[in-house]
């Protein structure tokens, strides 16, 4: 049996902190290399991949707002944060022998190359990782929201956002040990129990854009293969009419 994987074309959310691992500050070698092997199986199978890293793990803006910086400033500091994180990935990705291409949201001359959508769907469809770093190039958003619109604008068939938990539970499960994983939930009922899936602004984009939602454990080995192999592994959220179709 060869079964068919799910989705032909992703886009997959890392935050900057999923990459600190053992480290404390910065990015653990270790959980890259992992990440990059996960992703070439995915490569693999057939699948299009663009990735969406946040940057988290090095600066925010909001943090260094409330410390005393223009926001402005924070958030600019945090995007080529982003992009540092990007770096460190299409490395990761190219000593895996996996072809990936860092698109930064801003130029950066020498450095990467600056987005272009065109480009990024002729690349995505030659089977080529497309990464993008600096966010949505612009400041009071996150990388939540970046990965919804890359999404929508690649026609991504969903955001696999990979998170430190595994997947959308009924209350948040590091402070409440009773909290139930959801493995379907409606964009409504997302927004109805206030649950923590995304910030608004990203959240409501990929609703309006009908972009289903995949969270999942990127700490859990192999949850990402079967979130493409359309296992239930994490939890989806979509339209009610569409669920229902899913298993
Ligand atoms: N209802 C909920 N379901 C799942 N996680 C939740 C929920 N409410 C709060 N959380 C918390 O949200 C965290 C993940 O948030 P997320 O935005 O993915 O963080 P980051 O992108 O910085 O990794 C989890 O570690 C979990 O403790
Ligand atoms: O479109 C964007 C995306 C990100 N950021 C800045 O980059 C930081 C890092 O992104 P994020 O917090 O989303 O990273 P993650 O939580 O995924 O690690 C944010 O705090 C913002 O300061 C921004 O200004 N505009």
């Amino acid at each position: 049996m060869n079964p068919k994987p799910e989705y032909r074309r992703v886009l997959l959310k890392l935050s900057g902190e999923a990459l600190v691992g053992d480290e404390g500050f910065g990015i653990d070698p270790k959980v890259l290399d992992r990440m990059a092997t996960e992703i070439k199986e995915l490569v693999e199978l057939g699948v299009q991949v663009g990735i969406v890293i946040g940057g988290g793990n090095i600066f925010r803006g909001a943090g260094l707002a409330k410390a005393g910086m223009n926001r402005v400033v924070g958030d600019h500091m945090g995007m080529l944060a982003t992009t540092m994180n990007g770096l460190a990935m299409r490395d990761a990705l190219h000593r895996a022998y996996v072809n990936a291409r860092l698109m930064s949201a801003i130029e950066l001359s020498g450095v990467c190359d600056t987005y272009n959508w065109a480009e990024a769907i002729s690349l995505l469809k030659e089977g080529k990782v497309v990464i993008f770093a600096a966010g949505t190039g612009n400041p009071f958003f996150t990388t939540d929201s970046a990965a919804c619109l890359r999404g929508i604008e690649i026609e991504a068939d969903a955001v696999l956002k990979a998170t430190k938990v595994d997947g959308v539970y009924t209350d948040d499960p590091a402070t409440n040990p009773d909290a139930v994983l959801l493995n379907k939930l409606t964009y409504q009922e997302v927004l109805e129990k206030e649950l923590k899936v995304m910030d608004l602004a990203a959240f409501t984009l990929a609703r309006d854009h009908s972009l289903p939602i995949r969270v999942f454990n990127m700490n859990k080995a192999g949850a990402l293969k079967n979130v493409i192999m359309g296992e239930a592994e994490g939890t989806l959220i979509d339209h009610a009419e569409n669920l229902s179709e899913t298993n």
